[in-house]
C-alpha cells in the first residue's frame, strides 16, 4: 500500500512520541478506560510525559476520570492543543476526547462509520502532542469501525502494540480471540492481557477476595501464547477517587498513589517495559 499525503501528516504528527499503546477489551464496561486511567498515572507518577487519546466516540469517559470535564480543547493555529490533566508531579499528562467536543455530560454521538473515521483521522493528524514518552489509546469494546479507523491511520507509525483487558466472570475464548485475530490482522503486537476486577480489596481491612474467582485471564494468555501483565481487584477508593477528586485538596496523582492499585500497575507497566519495545523517537 502506498502512503498518502495524509499518512505523512499523521507520521510528522506522532514523530515526538517514543511509545503508542493501544488498550482494547472484547466486552464493554469491563475497566479498560480505568486501565487506561491508571497505567497513564502511574507513568506520570514515575516521571513520563503522557498523552491519552480517547477514540470512544459513543461514550467517552476519560474526561470524567481525570476530573476534567469542563475543560475545552484548545485550537491554535497549528493545531488541537490536548487538554492538560493537573497531576502535580515531575511527569505530564494531557487528554484528547470527544468528550470535551461535546455538550454536556452523558451527551453520545449516533454517528455512521466514514463521520467517525473522519474524525479520529483528525485526532489523528491535527493534535499538536509534542514530545512524549507514552501516547495511550483508549478504544471503544469490541473490533468496530474505531479500531479498523485507528489501524488504518497507524499503519505507517509503528505503535508498540495493544493491552487487552478482560474481568474474570466477562471470560470467554471468544470474545479475547477476536481481539487477538483483530491485532494479528492489523499488525499490532499483544502486549498482554490484564485482567480487571480480579478480587475484592476490602476497604476496612485491605485483604482481597476472589468473589468472581480469577486466573482466567493467565489461562487465556497461555492459551494463545500472548504476555500475562497482571491482574488488578475491584478497589472501591478507586471508584471514591474519582468520585471526589474535584472536592480534594490534594493533587489527583496523590490520591492515586494512596490508593491500593498503584503498586499493580507499576507492576504491569515493568511487564510491558522489559518486552524492550524500541523507541519511536
Ligand atoms: N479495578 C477496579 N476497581 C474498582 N472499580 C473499577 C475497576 N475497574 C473499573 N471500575 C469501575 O467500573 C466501571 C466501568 O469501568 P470503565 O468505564 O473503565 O469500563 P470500560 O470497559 O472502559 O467501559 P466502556 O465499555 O463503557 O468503555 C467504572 O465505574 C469504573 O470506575
Amino acid at each position: 500500500m502506498e502512503k498518502t499525503n495524509s499518512d505523512d501528516e499523521i507520521t510528522r504528527t506522532l514523530a515526538q512520541i517514543k511509545h503508542i499503546i493501544l488498550i482494547l477489551s472484547g466486552k464493554g464496561g469491563v475497566g479498560k478506560s480505568s486501565v487506561t486511567t491508571q497505567t497513564a498515572l502511574t507513568l506520570c507518577a514515575q516521571g513520563f510525559k503522557v498523552g491519552v487519546l480517547d477514540i470512544d466516540l459513543t461514550g467517552p469517559s476519560l474526561p470524567r476520570m481525570f476530573g476534567i470535564e469542563d475543560k475545552s480543547i484548545y485550537q491554535s493555529e497549528e493545531g488541537w492543543i490536548p487538554v492538560p490533566v493537573d497531576v502535580g508531579s515531575e511527569g505530564s499528562l494531557s487528554l484528547i476526547s470527544l468528550g470535551f467536543l461535546l455538550n454536556s455530560r452523558g451527551d453520545s454521538v449516533v454517528w455512521r462509520g466514514p463521520k467517525k473515521t473522519a474524525m479520529i483521522k483528525q485526532f489523528m493528524s491535527d493534535v499538536k502532542w509534542g514530545q512524549l514518552d507514552y501516547l495511550l489509546i483508549d478504544t471503544p469494546p469490541g473490533t468496530s469501525d474505531e479500531h479498523i479507523s485507528i489501524a488504518e491511520q497507524l499503519r505507517w507509525s509503528n505503535p508498540d502494540g495493544a493491552i487487552i483487558v478482560t474481568t474474570p466472570q466477562g471470560i470467554s475464548t471468544a470474545d479475547v480471540k477476536k481481539e487477538i485475530n483483530f491485532c494479528k490482522k492489523v499488525n499490532f503486537k499483544i502486549l498482554g492481557i490484564v485482567e480487571n476486577m480480579s478480587g475484592f480489596i476490602c476497604p476496612y481491612c485491605a485483604e482481597c477476595t476472589n468473589i468472581f474467582s480469577s486466573g482466567g485471564g493467565k489461562k487465556l494468555a497461555e492459551e494463545f501464547d500472548v504476555p500475562y501483565l497482571g491482574n488488578v481487584p475491584i478497589d472501591p477508593k478507586f471508584v471514591e477517587m474519582i468520585e471526589t477528586q474535584d472536592k480534594s485538596n490534594e493533587t489527583l496523582l496523590n490520591l492515586y498513589i494512596n490508593a491500593s492499585l498503584y503498586q499493580i500497575f507499576q507492576t504491569i507497566i515493568k511487564n510491558i517495559t522489559d518486552q524492550n519495545i524500541p523507541s519511536r523517537s
